[in-house]
């Protein structure tokens, strides 16, 4: 079980092939939600402990079963595509990602690596770079005779957004240098203080707009504005590290070529320091730590990067990282602290989440009060499988307990002090029924979460789901968000999501009143009626992701929407599934990325009477919008099985992927007799000799941009 995601996991090496490969398509849907909402969205929805568990139990199944590895595995991936809105940067040098070392010996291991892969002896000399890694977002900027003419953000590494607006606005970013190449591409990262942020989140506040999680999240929300006044607005900082294109090199060694963005007038962070080995870099990164609470802006770890830039055009890159380059996290921070109380919430889908309340303590320069305590059995000091976690200590208000935060979103609980113990203190009875409505709450077999029965009668779920259907993702009604819904929510002016749409016909001229209230600002009850009406068009696949249907997150509400098309195929072919057998059933379970749970769950919002009828008043209100498949009609390669394999040098697997699809292609990641076309790059293995010997058309990369050009 992944305790956020509070989906049961089987052992990696108990799955069948069968079960493998639909988790693959399961964890690539995931990942791809969870980094669409912390790259494109600025919004975490899980930690990223969660998110690197992941990621690694993703690549353990690839590992294990090499020939099921997607042809848009998360393990090749680098952010997120480019968000809708800005324009998109193609960068001549892409932007990767780093590997992490979390231990002395992983440095020793990078250390040893880097010499094998070099042909170097263990006492050769060899030096490196360390320096903090700061926790922002990457920026490349370009300069063309001096002139900074194009700002990109990362995006999924190779293709970025167009910041250069907002970029102009960002006071350590210089808009003129002198003296430098013809073309210049400077790296680095942007970032929010801790001060700054602090300020920002009370002004956000007070103005009842939207606040941020961390200073990371502020600072790339802040960046990525479509509208660069915002980002004036906001006290964003650059530090330079890195750069892409040149026209000529900036020197030999890294170390050099920091010191000449330096002199050209770019911040380079003082702690950078330089190295002869594994010893002193540890020494080094030790040196950072003891700063790092006093340093005034966020890092989480420490970059080493090999100093001679021959050398690292010698190791080159992995599929998404550097050889020559390592990123040495810091521990996940800690600090003791009491619990005072336990708070259980009640989410969207009726979860009972209980919340730890902690006297105020300091952690890694963030003061924490509250943290997840995930679910009843976690504070009875079982995980999902029943076995002990913290040595089976339970967790009881007035215990001394230590709390963890590993740049975490959201702080953790990881032990708890008995000794300090009160006498006391009484085991923590987890409620049996929902604290805002009264229904039962009950827990069903095999999940690890009690949920209020109450559905659309307790308030505490309608909120949630309401705050949810206003969401980015969903119908994003501007100037109608979380808090404002919650106003009308409490008022009794809107109880389900159809009531936002009567309500000019309900209220009408009475919400002049708006005006004057709290949050409001000057958003007159005409623009917002208008901003409302503006959304009854909605795409199928935003209704769906707005509905809130447990496990239906994003790109899985896309996928059903293409596969169905309308709304009145998707209700008829949920009724048809209800039996979860037959024809109907069978159909929504082939959809790719689409599991037995989610599919139980669509079909069980469906089914729900209650639930069916809200969804209906809601249709009455709505003009939905067929979801059409691309026109494909012209394309060489519509209703073709594709199969992409080894090394892609143009594109992203992702990027190839999602082109071929728009033409009209199925994407598949193996080989088979079904196969019509294999497109291998530089090392396909396997997939190439089998295509061989069936007999398929192959093609390398060049080839396969020359078939759908212009397309
Ligand atoms: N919670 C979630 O849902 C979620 C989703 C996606 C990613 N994440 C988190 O994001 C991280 C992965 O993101 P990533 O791929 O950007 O990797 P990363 O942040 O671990 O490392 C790569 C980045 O480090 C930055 N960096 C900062 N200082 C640097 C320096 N001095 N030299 C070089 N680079 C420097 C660069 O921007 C570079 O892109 C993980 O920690 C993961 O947990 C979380
Ligand atoms: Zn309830």
């Amino acid at each position: 079980m992944n305790e956020e995601t509070n989906i049961p996991e089987l052992d990696v090496d108990v799955l069948t092939e069968t079960q493998a490969a639909s988790e693959l398509a399961r964890l690539s849907v995931l990942l791809a939600e969870a980094n669409t909402a912390y790259h494109a969205e600025d919004a975490p929805q899980i930690s990223d402990a969660a998110f690197d568990a992941l990621r690694r139990r993703n690549a353990e199944i690839e590992a294990r079963f090499p020939h099921l590895k997607r042809a848009d595995s998360p393990s090749d991936t680098v952010g997120a595509a480019p968000a809708s809105g800005f324009g998109k940067i193609t960068h001549s040098v892409s932007m990767l990602s780093l590997a992490n070392a979390f231990s002395d010996e992983d440095v020793g291991e990078f250390d040893t690596s880097i010499r094998k892969y070099l042909g170097l002896g263990a006492e050769a000399p060899l030096s490196y770079t360390a320096e903090p890694k700061i926790d922002g977002l990457s920026l490349s900027l370009r300069y063309e005779k001096g002139i900074l003419t194009q700002a990109a953000t990362r995006g999924d590494g190779s293709v970025g957004e167009n910041v250069t607006a907002n970029a102009k606005t960002v006071s350590d970013i210089p808009h003129h240098l002198e003296g430098t190449p013809d073309v210049l591409e400077v790296r680095g990262e942007v970032y929010m203080s801790h001060a700054d942020f602090e300020a920002l989140n009370a002004r956000q506040e007070e103005r009842g707009g939207k606040t941020f999680a961390n200073p990371r999240n502020a600072a790339a929300g802040s960046l990525r504005q479509l509208d660069a006044e915002i980002t004036r607005s906001r006290p964003l900082r650059f530090f330079a590290y890195a750069w892409g294109s040149l026209s000529e090199p900036l020197g030999v060694t890294q170390w050099q070529a920091i010191e000449k963005l330096k002199d050209l007038g770019f911040s380079t962070n003082p702690l950078t320091a330089r190295c002869d080995g594994p010893s002193q870099l540890v020494k080094h990164y030790r040196q950072i730590e003891e700063q790092r609470p006093d340093l005034g802006y966020d890092i989480d770890g420490v970059v080493y990067k090999v100093d001679e830039l021959e050398l690292q055009a010698r190791l080159g890159f992995r599929s998404t990282t550097p050889r020559w380059a390592i990123a040495h996290k810091f521990p996940a921070e800690l600090a003791w602290t009491r619990l005072e109380g336990i708070d259980i919430q009640v989410g969207r889908t009726g979860a009972l989440s209980p919340v730890a309340r902690l006297a105020p303590v300091t952690v890694g320069g963030v003061v924490v009060s509250n943290a997840t305590l995930h679910n009843e059995d976690y504070i009875k000091g079982l995980d999902s499988k029943g076995q002990e976690i913290r040595g089976g200590k339970d967790i009881r208000v007035g215990d001394l307990v230590q709390v963890y935060r590993a740049g975490d979103v959201i702080p953790k609980i990881a032990d708890v002090d008995l000794g300090k113990r009160p006498d006391d203190a009484i085991a923590f009875a987890f409620p049996t029924a929902c604290p805002e409505c009264g229904s039962d709450a009950v827990r069903e077999p095999g999940d690890a979460v009690r949920r209020c029965t109450g559905g659309l009668i307790c308030p505490a779920q309608a909120v949630e789901k309401l705050k949810h259907f206003v969401s980015r993702g969903a119908f994003d009604i501007d100037g109608l968000g979380a808090k404002q819904v919650e106003q009308f929510y409490t008022d009794g002016w809107i109880s389900e999501p159809a009531e936002i749409f009567t309500l000019k016909e309900r209220f009408g001229t009475g919400m002049q009143q708006l005006k004057n209230r709290e949050g409001w600002g000057d958003k007159s009850a005409s623009g917002l009626f208008a901003a409302i009406d503006q959304k009854r068009k909605i795409p199928l696949a935003r209704l769906l992701f707005g509905l809130g249907i447990r496990h239906v997150g994003e790109a899985a509400s896309n996928m059903i929407a293409l596969h169905y098309g309308t709304w009145d195929a998707l209700a008829v072919a949920m009724d048809e599934a209800r039996p979860m057998e037959g024809a109907a059933w069978d159909d929504l379970i082939s959809i790719d990325g689409m599991g037995a749970v989610m599919a139980g769950s669509l079909v069980g919002a469906f089914a729900q009477e209650a639930e069916r009828a809200s969804i209906q008043r809601l249709i009455e209100q709505l003009d939905v919008q067929e979801a059409k498949q691309a026109d494909t009609s012209g394309s060489p390669v519509a209703g073709k099985t594709v199969v992409f394999t080894g090394t892609l040098e143009k594109m992203t697997r992702a990027e190839a992927k999602a082109r071929a699809e728009r033409l009209g292609a199925k994407v598949s990641g193996s080989v088979s007799a079904k196969t019509d076309l294999l497109v291998a790059g530089p090392g396909a293995g396997s997939k190439a000799k089998k295509a061989a010997e069936l007999g398929i058309e192959t093609l390398d990369e060049d080839g396969w941009l020359e078939l759908i050009d212009g397309l």
